[in-house]
């Protein structure tokens, strides 16, 4: 699905979120929205997913004016975004039942989304039996059950250890080469961005606007950065973040890279 914003701005009473806001968002383009806190990020993204308006301007998804949630563009939080009354095999499940279909389908096929995420065997857990990683696996089956057209992911492994959101970041980036959704992906994590985007937009602290964009479509996706690391020290610069504060940027030096 191809996402269009067109002129957005965004105000809540008073307050000015969105300066200004035109981009297109490609089908099948993975776009990483990085800023300073509370610049508006979520409100873009909530915009995309239908659950906020524009004060001016549009949002179009594959040139229809977006006016409300619909399944194909699916939004998935951070953490706790299962209910923990429900088994992971029913949260998964569920995505399906609300489109209607028949239980026992979604819930045959809820158990091979869990397979998909590596959680075989858990199937009949509850979300306070697994670990937050574990969680957050079930919760991209949830989201990628309905096979969406666009995925719109609000700082979906924000809270995880590095460790453990590095394999999910993997298990996402594989999700996504099989099913070819457009993603929008909200991250206060610059390794997280470089490592998953195919063009990083970096914004002003609010009212939001675009300060610099990087496109990093033709690079290989690895955890080693380091061929990032010029891209990197720019986007931690541009938030204020001097790269002599910063271990990674010091590591590379010291290698000579
Ligand atoms: N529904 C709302 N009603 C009133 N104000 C809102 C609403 N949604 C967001 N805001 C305000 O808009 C501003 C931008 O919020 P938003 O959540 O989009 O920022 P963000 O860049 O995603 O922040 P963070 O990175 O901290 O999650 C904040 O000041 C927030 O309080």
């Amino acid at each position: 699905m191809k996402l269009s914003f067109n002129n957005v701005a965004k105000h809540f009473g008073d307050l000015h979120v969105i300066e200004e806001f035109t981009r297109e968002i490609a089908s099948g383009e993975l776009v990483a929205l990085v800023g300073p806190s509370g610049c508006g990020k979520s409100t873009l993204l909530h915009m995309a997913a239908g659950l906020e308006k524009p004060s001016s301007g549009s949002v179009a998804g594959d040139g229809q004016t977006i006016r409300g949630p619909h399944p194909e563009r699916t939004l998935m939080f951070q953490e706790n975004a299962l209910y923990p009354w429900l088994t992971l095999q029913q949260n998964v499940a569920l995505a399906l039942e609300f489109q209607s279909v028949d239980k026992k389908k979604a819930a045959e096929q809820a158990r091979v989304w869990l397979e998909n995420v590596k959680l075989k065997g858990f199937e009949h857990y509850y979300p306070h039996q697994v670990s937050g990683g574990m969680r957050q696996r079930a919760a991209l089956a949830r989201a990628f059950i309905s096979q969406p057209k666009a995925l719109l992911l609000d700082e979906p492994f924000g809270a995880l250890d590095a460790l453990t959101r590095m394999t999910l970041q993997d298990a996402l980036r594989d999700l996504i080469r099989q099913q070819g959704p457009t993603v929008v992906l909200v991250t206060h994590d610059v390794d997280e961005a470089l490592f998953l985007a195919d063009r990083i937009f970096v914004f002003s602290p609010r009212p939001a606007k675009v300060l610099k964009e990087f496109n990093l479509v033709h690079h290989e996706k690895t955890h080693d950065l380091s061929e990032f690391a010029a891209i990197r020290r720019d986007i931690l610069c541009l938030l204020g973040i001097h790269a002599e504060q910063d271990e990674f940027a010091k590591n590379i030096e010291g290698v000579g890279v």
